[in-house]
């Protein structure tokens, strides 16, 4: 039987600790690491970040849009950060946000989560809107492959508070997300397969967290606003189970390498600080 994801990053995280590290080619880093931003570009950056980071990280979070606006060439390069990674000992999670009607988001569940696919990752980003139902097969297959599934519940933008603070039957969107992912984990040991996404610059109280059984991934630390200390109130009991995430945090100390894993060790020196 193959190891489920849950056990998976709990290994990780014991011996690198919970920091996911954002790989993210944006075309202003990539000029400010005095790279042209051209598919040339993007494969120096992305090949350099994910080398120093991926050796120093429980989880790389590659954003696939920005290597998909490269085309062919920026796929290619995506599929070297994904194996780039995995050499260097972290468990990729691909930021695809992908979610469709369940016999297209199968396919998507294939592209991603299949073995032998070129572009699986360990684990995807999925989007709930066409129902949380309807993401079933990247469930199942996530499940099959030991692979682990995040779903969007309470995101770090502005933007996301109306739809996902709406009401759904007496709790919010947001919260009926997070309990449907408890269902689908309930009873996994030591943790189960589907994530949720709830952004670090969120406010304390609004999510119950505890039944979830499920990792958390918490997008907004660093460049978006929140730190360290943010962490601990708007988690609680959960923390064991939060991987903070930062991107442009950590990629602007680049293009020195010796520089970016200086930030990637000060970073997750701070957040053990502030989790143990
Ligand atoms: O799913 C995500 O990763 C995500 C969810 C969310 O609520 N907010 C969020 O910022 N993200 C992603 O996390 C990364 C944040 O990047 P930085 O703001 O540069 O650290 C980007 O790749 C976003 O697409």
């Amino acid at each position: 039987m193959v190891e489920g994801f849950g056990a998976r990053l709990r290994r990780a995280v014991a011996a690198r600790g919970p920091l996911c590290a954002g790989v993210d080619p944006h075309p202003q880093l990539l000029r400010a690491w005095d790279l042209p931003a051209d598919a040339g570009g993007l494969e120096t950056f992305a090949l350099t970040a994910t080398e120093v980071l991926a050796g120093h990280v429980a989880v790389v979070k590659p954003q696939s849009a920005l290597f998909e606006a490269h085309g062919a060439k920026g796929i290619a390069v995506l599929e070297r950060v994904i194996e780039c990674a995995r050499q260097a000992g972290a468990l990729v999670l691909l930021d695809v946000k992908r979610g469709d009607i369940g016999s297209t988001m199968a396919a998507y569940a294939r592209a991603y989560l299949g073995e032998g696919s070129p572009l699986a990752a360990d684990a995807i980003t999925v989007s709930p809107y066409l129902g949380f139902g309807a993401l079933e097969p990247a469930f199942a297959l996530a499940g099959e492959t030991g692979r682990g599934v995040f779903v969007l519940a309470r995101t770090s933008n502005p933007e996301g508070e109306g739809l996902q603070r709406a009401d759904s039957g007496g709790r919010t969107v947001a919260q009926s997300v997070v309990d449907d992912a408890a269902a689908r984990n309930a009873g996994a040991v030591p943790l189960g397969a589907v994530g949720v996404v709830v952004g670090a610059t969120n406010r304390p109280g609004e999510l119950d967290l505890a039944g979830l059984n499920g990792p958390i991934l918490a997008p907004g630390f660093g460049e978006q606003g929140a730190g360290a200390e943010d962490l601990a109130p708007l988690f609680g009991d959960s923390l064991p189970d939060v991987l903070p995430a930062s991107a442009r945090g950590l990629l602007k100390h680049g293009p020195d390498p010796a520089a970016l894993r200086a930030a990637v060790l000060r970073t997750a020196d701070e957040l053990n600080r502030v989790l143990t």
